[in-house]
């Protein structure tokens, strides 16, 4: 396909997730599905024009005076991949596949797409009924923030140190020029190229033999903060597809016990297999059993529990920018009552002296901070660890990390912004021995 006519099946891709209200991944997928004889490139490449318009959706509407899937495509291009009204006006040239000829206040908006004077939302590109809590956070850096959350993750890898070094694996996968983590000592990152395609890491060697996984290095560095001692007795309460089982199997060097849990044995089932190729050798799964308690032989006895919540992923804007604008403040209500009875739940099973390690992939006091002082207020022999304590299990990052993230009495928050990171946050909270 030519460039200018990935554009106009983008425009259309844009158009059928706006009036059918449904993910873009959905909406993507129906149009390879209805146009097979779209190469994989060019469905990268359309899948790249959608999401960063969906990046850019409220400056490129700014700009461009309209909310339509076109103007916001139009507007995306100027503001984020830096073509300007002649580069535009030469891909739209109402040739066969190209969207229409630009129209003369289409050429006048796209000739100054400044957003210098636009509300914060605007510039930042979040939603507006969100600019509160995110205020809240971020205080005066609330546009800068969100602007970051509006650029592109990049890819990063964990190594399994069960299965490889990181120098090693590095050295393994220098065709993929990756660089090493910021912080992680384990996280290996990838350039995305120019039209924000990843390669296909699920299918190098180094993946099938299980030395790497795919996780980003804020949620690497919420499992080392957690700080899972090896021998010891560990529950993850919240394990989904494993992600962070398998890299505390690795902190644990495969010693002691590890139980992962999750109330949907549907998000648990590809774990199985991630723990076989990453040869982790000490997880116990106990996945639901309808009405049965799965878990009752735990209470009062784990060293660490681990909650990695559900909430409103509003950290990994960068990776699911359809998500920024699906996000509805009924969905915060409901995370946060479903947070709120999880952490009661989970703090059942530490035993006198041991550790639970709450984290989430939010931005938001509502979910972080909030609950971890609801917590503390009806379990007072729980406290929070200090965010410079914990950044300790990072060695000699852990103070560059607690410098560069926002820390708080309850815990450490780690922002692209800041940490080049998805947004992520941590408390860990001790119990009285
Ligand atoms: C953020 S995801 C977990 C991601 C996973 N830990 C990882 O690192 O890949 C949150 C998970 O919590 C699960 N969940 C929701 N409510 C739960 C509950 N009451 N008890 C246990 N798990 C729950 C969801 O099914 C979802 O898989």
């Amino acid at each position: 396909m030519i460039p200018a006519a990935r554009i106009s099946a983008a425009i259309e891709v844009l158009a059928d997730l706006t009036t059918r209200r449904r993910p873009a991944a959905d909406a993507l997928k129906d149009w390879g599905l209805s146009h097979r004889f779209a190469g994989s490139g060019d469905r990268a490449a359309i899948a790249g024009i959608v999401y960063d318009t969906l990046r850019r959706r409220a400056s490129a509407a700014h700009v461009m005076g309209s909310e339509e899937p076109r103007a916001l495509v139009l507007g995306m291009l100027v503001l984020m991949r830096a073509l300007d009204g002649e580069a535009i006006a030469a891909l739209a040239d109402g040739s066969r596949f190209a969207p229409a000829p630009l129209t003369e206040d289409e050429r006048a908006r796209l000739a100054d797409p400044s957003i210098k004077g636009a509300p914060p939302f605007v510039r930042g590109d979040y939603p507006q009924w969100l600019h509160a809590s995110l205020r809240h956070v971020f205080g005066e850096d609330v546009v800068a923030e969100g602007a970051a959350l509006a650029t592109r993750a990049p890819l990063d890898l964990r190594v399994n140190t069960l299965k490889g070094e990181p120098e090693a694996v590095r050295a393994e996968l220098s065709h993929l020029n990756p660089a090493p983590g910021r912080f992680s000592p384990l996280a290996l990152r990838i350039l995305l190229d120019s039209e924000g395609k990843a390669p296909p890491v699920s299918a190098e060697p180094a993946f099938l033999r299980g030395e790497v996984e795919v996780q980003d290095e804020g949620s690497q560095l919420a499992a080392i903060l957690s700080r899972p001692v090896p021998g010891s007795q560990v529950l993850d309460l919240c394990a989904g597809a494993g992600g962070k089982t398998l890299e505390f199997a690795a902190l644990m060097d495969n010693k002691g016990q590890l139980y992962a849990h999750d109330s949907d044995i549907r998000r648990l089932k590809p774990m199985h297999e991630r723990l076989a190729r990453a040869g982790v050798r000490n997880v116990q799964v106990r996945s639901p059993r309808g009405a049965e308690d799965v878990l009752h032989d735990l209470e009062g006895r784990m060293d660490l529990v681990l909650v990695d919540a559900p909430c409103t992923g509003t950290g990994t804007w960068r990776r699911n920018p359809d998500a920024k604008w699906r996000v509805r403040p009924g969905a915060l209500a409901q995370r946060t009552a479903e947070q709120a009875k999880i952490l009661e739940q989970a703090a059942h099973y530490v035993r006198p002296g041991g550790r639970l390690a709450y984290v989430t992939c939010s931005l938001l006091d509502e979910e972080n901070g909030a609950q971890v002082r609801a917590l503390l207020s009806k379990r007072e022999d729980f406290h929070a660890v200090p965010p410079n304590e914990t950044v300790l299990s990072l060695g000699t990052h852990g103070q560059a990390l607690a410098d560069a993230a926002v820390t708080s009495r309850e815990g450490i928050l780690m922002t692209p912004r800041r940490t080049g990171t998805d947004g992520f946050f941590v408390s860990v909270m001790k119990r009285a021995g």
